[in-house]
């Protein structure tokens, strides 16, 4: 994979084992915060004696290996750190064994001196402005006329600008425009910027001279582009068979009007929500949320859904389609068995992100709310969140189920009397996502759970054949409500490309970039690498054009966590969301940018799915994604319900096909091509260039803290399991329907076939393996390389490694054992004694104590140490391999 600019610096710039940080310097105290800049120079770069400094700071080795007791360590560390260490107090940061998450703004306020606000601040913040968020949803209402009025006059300076680009318009088709006939949007170098950059000269030929240079290498591959054969249209179209074979499967709606040969025409679709014969209560809800008119999807599943028609539903993305199940569904609750006697869970709702299942109950909770119908309860079973908690919910028996697939697996399997028994209606949202993370092991496992006879609808804004199996799987002469399947971006989205040119630059040496950084301000040196200006251009973007509401996706949850830090060093308000995060840092990520206490979001496609973020103005994608559903979920999170939305998308050479599918899907008005002039680039580059030191600082620094924090973590988690062994060891196992491994190999399994049904990705693919491959040292000096191999030297036997074996052996000792392979199983104790004295053996012998093979061993010895002691019989017991058998091989008979 093609590597970045920022990912090169982090890469190159790996923490050395032989900087220790010092006592006195290493962690600035809180009240004194200029002590952290105090080895840098007045721009925040570090000056040459800050290496030297660097060697003191010194990580104790004696603190890794005291594993005496927690307070031991703590005093080591302590002693090591100084006392200004603020991320280290009992009880405080860490709790309960868990790694506690570490915020990358407080290093960056403790490097720039900036005040850092405790946690107690901080939540106080988000509280008031969750607040203010709240007061202002309630003021929407009646500022929503405003809004629409706003809006128009919006449209009209829209129409204005688009007037300058018609100006510009020649521009693209010299080329520019990529030769694809798009509109050319080049940006005036003064036009939206009043800082440092607005005294550059402009200079729009010169503009791209970096992005003119292959200009007729472009146009011959433009050419073969529009004659060569299209791959994606071929698969979007259906053959004259696949037609037929699926009419045969799907039915027609009965909704629609037969002519004469009995073919549905036109459709009687509902014009409003009152023509849907829903009850009161609901209509009132609508009325209350300003849900007037239905949206198509909403026009065309609604009556069907109450007929209880098993549904196939896509349309735009932001049409409303979770109210499009939401709404049938609570109608169809009101008619239930009210009584004690019927209490059960009757609505299972599935999504593939615990954060589109959060917005999906606060949708439903809204709508029950202004309906009035209390009496319907929801459970959220996403992971993340507290299972003792989810199941004691579900011991309510709650009406409807928001869940994330692996942890309603996790209930199925290990809360007593919890099933999915009396379920009516199962609803699949972003039904082809939860096959691209490779889910469809576990959906298959939950249909397996749900009663034959319900209701079933998949809904999804992208769906392709590669969720055929699960159709067939689920759904039951499915009626397809597909609302103008030939679009699929919304119409008032406006898409602009920003083209990247050259090939990426995975390994741009240190001293080419030292070149460029010596090198006057028009040396390309500065910008080599299609990465470095693709990070250059997203710079620039932020400073001169969109200043706030905007969501940047990124291909890598390291690459926008990179980027995070820089946008955090360069002033800019943002905060990050992607799978790295812990699920309250991802939530408050979320708020943040909701709330517009920050301006830029930094995501990865963990956000590009259905989140609904009112006032998202702009989606800027970093890099193109590899599939064009990924693009147009996307792009899809703004210009939602009919507001106006703008995408840039920063297009690289290898990019070109998805390019032509994305603008092949939207109206050709939508589609703009934006010129950014060099200057401005090179003056990013600049900046980037300057900060690179500084970002590897930062990143060294989380690092470190979280290095001793997972050390905490690890030494907490021990003292808990040695004084709570019985009570810890007295649960019965909680059991998965797959082994870890085999988790593993059906997601690969699952994500690959629904990848290769996807021509583009397979491309992508090939172009990434063409692409040469980095060496491991390239692009470092001798003195790196010596270094990171010093540090891996260090690595390989160090202390560190030692602590990672303990943390895997205990997480291996905590597995859960296969439902399959739950019998208990009869400890024989003599071989097992036998094996303790072998193991006991081998350790004395110099092979056991922090090697990681004897630890894994000594875990599982533990492990099956703890399990002999059990004799409650609650017969989850088993356990994988057994000691005398064959490997791998269950030994009892197995509950499928
Ligand atoms: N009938 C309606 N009239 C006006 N606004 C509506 C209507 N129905 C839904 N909306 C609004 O449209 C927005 C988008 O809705 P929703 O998130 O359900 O879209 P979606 O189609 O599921 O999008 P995605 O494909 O991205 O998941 C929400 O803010 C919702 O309040």
């Amino acid at each position: 994979m093609a590597d970045d600019f920022i990912l090169t610096l982090d890469s190159d710039s790996e923490p050395e084992t032989s900087s220790r940080p010092s006592s006195s310097k290493r962690t600035p105290n809180k009240s004194n915060p200029k002590s952290a800049v105090s080895s840098k120079n007045a721009n925040g770069n570090s000056t040459g004696k800050k290496e030297e400094e660097n060697e003191e700071f010194a990580l104790d080795d004696d603190f890794a290996l005291d594993f005496s007791g927690l307070d031991g360590a703590r005093t080591a560390l302590r002693e090591t750190l100084g006392d200004g260490v603020d991320f280290w107090e009992e009880g405080d940061e860490v709790k309960g064994g868990k790694l506690q998450p570490l915020n990358v703004d407080d290093i960056i306020a403790r490097r720039t001196g900036k005040p850092i606000l405790s946690h107690r601040e901080k939540t106080k913040k988000r509280k008031r402005s969750a607040k203010d968020e709240g007061k202002r949803d309630d003021d929407s209402d009646s500022e929503d006329a405003e809004e629409d009025s706003e809006e128009d006059s919006e449209e009209e300076e829209g129409t204005e600008e688009e007037e300058d680009e018609m100006e510009v318009d020649d521009v693209s088709d010299d080329g520019s425009g990529f030769g694809m006939g798009v509109q050319s949007d080049v940006e005036e170098e003064d036009d939206e910027d009043e800082d440092e950059e607005g005294s550059e000269e402009e200079d729009e030929e010169d503009g791209d001279s970096d992005l003119d240079s292959a200009e007729d290498e472009d146009e011959e591959d433009d050419i073969q582009m529009g004659s060569g054969s299209d791959s994606e249209a071929e698969s979007e179209e259906d053959t004259a068979a696949e037609k037929a074979r699926k009419d045969a499967f799907f039915s027609t709606d009965p909704t629609l009007k037969k002519d004469a040969q009995n073919n549905p025409i036109d459709p009687t679709i509902p014009t409003s929500f009152s023509q849907m014969s829903l009850s009161r209560p609901l209509l009132r809800a609508l009325t209350a949320l300003n849900l007037s008119t239905p949206t198509p999807i909403q026009a065309r599943s609604i009556p069907l859904a109450l007929l209880g028609r098993d549904i196939l539903g896509s349309a735009v993305t932001g049409s409303g389609k979770t109210a499009a199940f939401l709404i049938p569904i609570l109608e169809r609750l009101q008619y239930r068995d009210k009584s004690k006697a019927g209490a059960a869970c009757r609505v299972l709702i599935l999504c593939p992100t615990r954060e589109l299942a959060v917005q999906c109950e606060n949708v439903g909770k809204s709508l029950v709310q202004h309906s009035g119908l209390d009496s319907i309860r929801f459970a959220l079973l996403v992971g993340g969140l507290s299972l003792s908690a989810q199941a004691h919910t579900l011991r309510t028996l709650p009406d409807i189920l928001i869940a994330t697939p692996g942890r309603l697996i996790d209930h199925i399997n290990n809360s007593p009397s919890f099933t999915l028994n009396a379920l009516d209606i199962l609803v699949i949202d972003e039904a082809d996502r939860m096959l691209e993370v490779g889910f469809s092991q576990e959906l298959n496992e939950i249909i397996k759970n749900c009663p034959k006879k319900r209701q079933t609808m998949l809904f999804s804004a992208t769906m392709t054949d590669s969720i055929d199996e699960l159709v067939k799987l689920s759904l039951d002469r499915p009626v397809r409500c597909f609302v103008d399947p030939k679009r699929t971006t919304a119409k008032n989205l406006v898409q602009e490309f920003v083209r990247i040119r050259g090939r990426s630059n995975p390994a741009p040496t240190a001293s080419a970039a030292a070149s460029g950084s010596k090198a006057g301000s028009n040396d390309q040196g500065a910008v080599q690498g299609a990465d470095r200006v693709r990070a250059a251009t997203l710079l620039s973007l932020v400073t001169r054009t969109v200043k706030d509401k905007c969501i940047i996706f990124f291909r890598s949850k390291a690459l926008a966590h990179q980027m995070r830090i820089v946008f955090g060093l360069c002033g800019l308000k943002a905060s990050e969301l992607h799978g790295n995060l812990t699920q309250e840092q991802r939530l408050v990520a979320l708020q943040e940018f909701k709330a517009g206490q920050v301006d830029y979001l930094l995501a990865t496609d963990l956000a590009s799915r259905g989140l609904d973020i009112k006032g998202v103005e702009t989606v800027i994608n970093y890099d193109m994604p590899g599939q064009l559903s990924a693009y147009t979920h996307r792009v899809g999170r703004t210009a939602r319900a009919g507001r106006n939305g703008r995408s840039i998308t920063l297009v690289g050479e290898a990019d070109r096909r998805m390019l032509k599918a994305a603008i092949k899907q939207s109206a050709s008005s939508q589609i703009h091509n934006r010129v950014i002039p060099s200057t401005a680039i090179q003056s990013c580059a600049k900046k980037l260039e300057a900060l690179r030191s500084e970002v590897a600082e930062v990143l060294k620094e989380e690092k470190e803290e979280k290095a001793v924090r997972q050390a905490d973590m690890e030494l907490t988690k021990g003292r808990n399991m040695i004084e709570h062994e019985e009570e810890i060891f007295g649960r019965p196992k909680r059991t998965w329907f797959q082994s870890e491994s085999e988790k593993q190999k059906a997601k690969e399994a699952s994500k690959s076939a629904y990848v290769s049904a996807f021509p583009e990705v397979k491309e992508k693919a090939k172009s990434a393996a063409d692409q040469p491959k980095r060496g491991k040292y390239e692009g470092l000096s001798r003195k790196q390389t010596r270094r990171k191999i010093a540090r891996e030297m260090d690595e390989a036997d160090g202390s560190m490694k030692t602590a990672a074996a303990g943390a895997r052996a205990a997480k291996k000792a905590a597995r859960p054992v296969k439902i399959t392979e739950a019998q208990p199983k009869k400890v024989d104790a003599k071989s097992k004694r036998r094996k303790t004295e072998k193991s006991m053996k081998k350790m004395a012998l110099g092979k056991g104590g922090f090697d990681t093979d004897s630890s894994k061993r000594g875990g599982k010895a533990v492990r099956e140490g703890m399990r002999a002691g059990r004799s409650d019989g609650v017969g989850l017991g088993g356990k994988k391999k057994s000691g005398g058998g064959a490997k791998g091989k269950p030994k009892g008979k197995g509950r499928k």
